[in-house]
């Protein structure tokens, strides 16, 4: 049998650095049963989800334009109540909403990564990934790298080096382009090393090779680090390339929930049919 390696937050590697089998993984660190959440009266978008995610899966969550993917998101960190069932995240269950409480307790362990243009374009790369540090962008304490402790500065600048962008540090944010600013918001949502990492559409408006950069250095960061990586994505190259699993929404409900390698580019397009 092969031996586990636990990491700090309890992802489980093979020795070889392959994941375990889902079935000797411990407990997920997400879970979602029966939610629904509805706009208005008449716009039912989540019809009773149920997924669970354990700790160092790599998932991509897809479906057509507007079957719930944000929402989903958004429900999960609280941007959003939802009408029913349960949620839980690390060891917060709610249902509705989290309480300010657990929010915080949430999103301190949650790193994002949103489409283009989430840096602060006028600060340098370097005070952008001190703000992550945070947890949001732009926070008194540390809203210049030159009034930030050396201890962040130094976890930045290793968190740049680690997306092959230390030698940007000075250069303000929006001097680089769209692929290299998508690479510093990964080092920004990495630096406090948060054992969920959240990504929407982190690829969107990337040509081809910068995508698979940003998607490639997105995964393997988050498993170096022993992260789970929930992302949402429209190209369905990258969802079957560096996710291992595939949850896909239809209708309101979980259409697909299989290992990615399982699925063939025929069944992937009737989510989309
Ligand atoms: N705040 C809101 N108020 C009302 N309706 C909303 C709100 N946010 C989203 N919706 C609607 O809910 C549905 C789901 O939207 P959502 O953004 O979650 O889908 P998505 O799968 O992420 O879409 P896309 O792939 O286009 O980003 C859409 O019909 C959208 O118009």
């Amino acid at each position: 049998m092969t031996d586990l390696v636990e990491t700090s937050v309890g992802a489980r590697f093979t020795e070889d650095g392959g994941r375990a089998s889902a079935a000797a993984m411990p407990e997920p660190l997400l879970a979602l049963r029966g939610v629904r959440k509805s706009y208005g009266r008449d716009l039912m978008v989540l019809k009773g989800i149920d997924v669970a995610i354990r700790p160092g899966e790599a998932v991509a969550l897809i479906g057509a334009n507007g079957s719930g993917k944000s929402t989903l998101l958004k429900s999960l960190i609280g941007l959003h109540d939802i009408d029913d069932g349960t949620i839980t995240l690390f060891d917060q269950t709610f249902s509705t909403r989290p309480s300010g409480r657990q929010k915080r307790a949430i999103r301190r362990r949650v790193g994002f990564v949103f489409q283009a243009h989430s840096l602060v374009r006028r600060q340098s790369v370097l005070t952008n990934v001190i703000h992550g540090q945070f947890g949001l962008p732009g926070v008194w304490r540390a809203w210049h790298q030159a009034v930030a402790s050396q201890d962040m500065r130094r976890q930045a600048a290793a968190a740049l080096d680690a997306v092959g962008l230390l030698d940007k540090a000075f250069a303000r944010a929006d001097q680089l382009s769209g692929g290299q600013q998508q690479r510093v918001a990964i080092a920004r949502a990495l630096v406090r090393r948060p054992p969920l990492m959240i990504a929407d559409e982190p690829a969107a408006s990337l040509d081809p090779s910068a995508g698979h950069e940003v998607m490639r250095q997105l995964v393997d960061l988050s498993r170096t680090q022993g992260a789970t990586l929930v992302f949402t994505s429209h190209d369905m190259e990258h969802a079957v390339s560096y996710a291992e699993r595939i949850v896909a929404l239809k209708d309101g409900r979980v259409f697909i929930d299989a290992p990615a390698r399982d699925l063939s580019m025929r069944e992937i397009e009737k989510v989309f049919q």
